[in-house]
């Protein structure tokens, strides 16, 4: 078990491929961001018996007096380290009584996920650990497509799995790791893939768990859900290809909780429509996932632009599955007319983002025009980094002793963390990269 104060964190991301087909058992693709969430677990000015969220992204700030949670209503695990892949009815509707201030669906999807999670891993350890607050900042916009819900879910389960000893710390440093280290390590991401994946369940109904997966691990993977009793398949793309990307911010906002209850209609009441189309995704992803590992040698400009195929198929089916939105062909119009490249929107859609494969050759100056042409419509135009870092962890302890005062109020000060102002300064005081002491799983 680890004390607070300690920070946590973990990236958003974007799928290149197969977004909705993986909620039915298809495979998809998706890359981790630089755009992150963070969140301080720290013990401020609280009674003992009281624990706390700062959520000011969602506008959430709530406590709740332990005694006041239905611990009786807690299913009993079989082991922290391994979740249950379905939420537990029966709690869910027991949170409804202290979950009743909190309105609003940001709110209360992020609240359930957070107690949810709580108080299945702190069923057995309340007294051990009260009063403390678990404060989130964001770098990432919010029902966007870009995973926030998924960066949060780790975040929540990550700081939980310290909190309740499910998983160990990462190890200090590669140096330190032996074979055993190696191994807890893997099993530790698996606890805290799998317990984010149930608060992705809280967030938006029937998640097919590509988000919390890459948010987890970093980097880039193939996911695809398998059925009951099946592992999924999960495969991380070590050597992923430096791909030219837009990422294109429509503004529209959307949930994804809808975006996918509208595809479930559909799906249902077209089955022999959409099936052809869910398969069409599936193979178009199984193609880029082979294109994606091809030696670089071969990512010559003839593989580039099958890529932009893909890209453009990709977003042609998901239009027919009825997640496009006006203002996301703005975007794939814009792009086209400029020759930049090929287009697709990118998670859920139906607002949100979009993303740009540009092809070679395309200058600056290009984008730029892009950039003022959408700029006009209130869109953000962004050249991205794919495959950065995972889960990852803080502690106090890391820090050099002589910096330690100072570092104390920057990084694990609850007002200080609150009082950041925009993008830039969550990630210049508390962020991955400008923090060396940062440690991944
Ligand atoms: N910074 C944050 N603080 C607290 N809760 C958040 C934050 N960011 C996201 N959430 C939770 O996640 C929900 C947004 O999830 P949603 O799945 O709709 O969008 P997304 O994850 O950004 O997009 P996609 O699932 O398409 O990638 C919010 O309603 C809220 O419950
Ligand atoms: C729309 C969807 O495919 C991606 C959301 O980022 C839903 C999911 O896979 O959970």
């Amino acid at each position: 078990m680890v004390a607070p104060p300690f920070l946590v964190s973990a990236p958003g991301k974007t799928i290149i491929f197969g977004e909705h087909a993986a909620v039915y058992g298809k495979p998809a693709i998706a890359a981790a961001l630089s755009l992150r969430t963070y969140m301080l677990v720290s013990n401020h000015d609280l009674p003992q018996d009281v624990i706390s969220l700062e959520f000011p992204d969602v506008n959430l700030q709530y406590s709740w007096p332990l005694s006041t949670l239905p611990w009786s209503s807690v299913p009993s695990l079989s082991s922290p380290q391994s979740p249950p892949t379905e939420l537990d009815d029966a709690l869910v509707k027991a949170l409804d009584a202290p979950l009743t201030g909190v309105t609003g669906f940001p709110q209360r999807s992020a609240a359930l996920a957070f107690l949810y999670i709580y108080m299945c891993l702190m069923n057995d350890k309340r007294s051990a650990l009260q009063g403390v607050t678990f404060s989130v900042r964001s770098t990432l916009p919010i029902g966007a497509g870009l995973g926030s819900s998924a960066s949060v879910s780790v975040c929540i389960s990550a700081a939980i799995c310290l909190l309740s000893g499910a998983a160990p710390a990462p190890p200090l440093t590669a140096a330190t790791a032996t074979a055993a280290a190696d191994a807890a390590n893997l099993a530790a991401i698996d606890t805290i893939d799998g317990w984010a994946f149930l608060g992705e369940r809280c967030i938006h109904g029937n998640p097919s768990g590509i988000d919390n997966a890459v948010a987890t691990r970093g980097g880039a993977v193939m996911f695809q859900r398998m059925s009951k009793g099946s592992p999924n398949v999960l495969k991380s793309m070590r050597s992923f290809p430096s791909l030219r990307l837009l990422l294109i911010d429509s503004k529209q906002p959307r949930r994804t909780a809808v975006q996918v209850a509208n595809v479930a209609s559909l799906v249902e009441e077209y089955p022999l429509i959409t099936e052809p189309i869910m398969n069409g995704i599936h193979s178009l992803t199984d193609e880029a996932y082979r294109l994606l590992l091809l030696p670089a040698a071969e990512c010559d400009a003839a593989w580039a632009a099958k890529l932009r195929g893909l890209v453009r198929i990709n977003h042609g089916l998901l239009v027919a599955l009825g997640v496009s939105h006006p203002k996301l062909e703005l975007i794939r119009a814009a792009a086209d007319e400029l020759k930049i490249g090929e287009t697709k929107l990118t998670g859920a859609g139906g607002g949100g983002c979009a993303i740009t494969l540009v092809q070679d050759g395309v200058t600056e100056s290009t984008v730029s025009e892009l950039r003022s042409r959408l700029s006009q419509y209130g869109f953000d135009v962004y050249e991205t980094r794919l495959g950065g870092t995972g889960v990852g962890c803080l502690f106090p302890t890391k820090v050099d002793k002589a910096e330690w005062e100072e570092w104390e109020e920057k990084l694990f000060s609850l007002h200080h963390l609150l009082a950041l102002e925009g993008r830039e300064h969550i990630e210049e005081t508390v962020g991955v990269e400008a923090v060396d002491a940062w440690a991944f799983w």
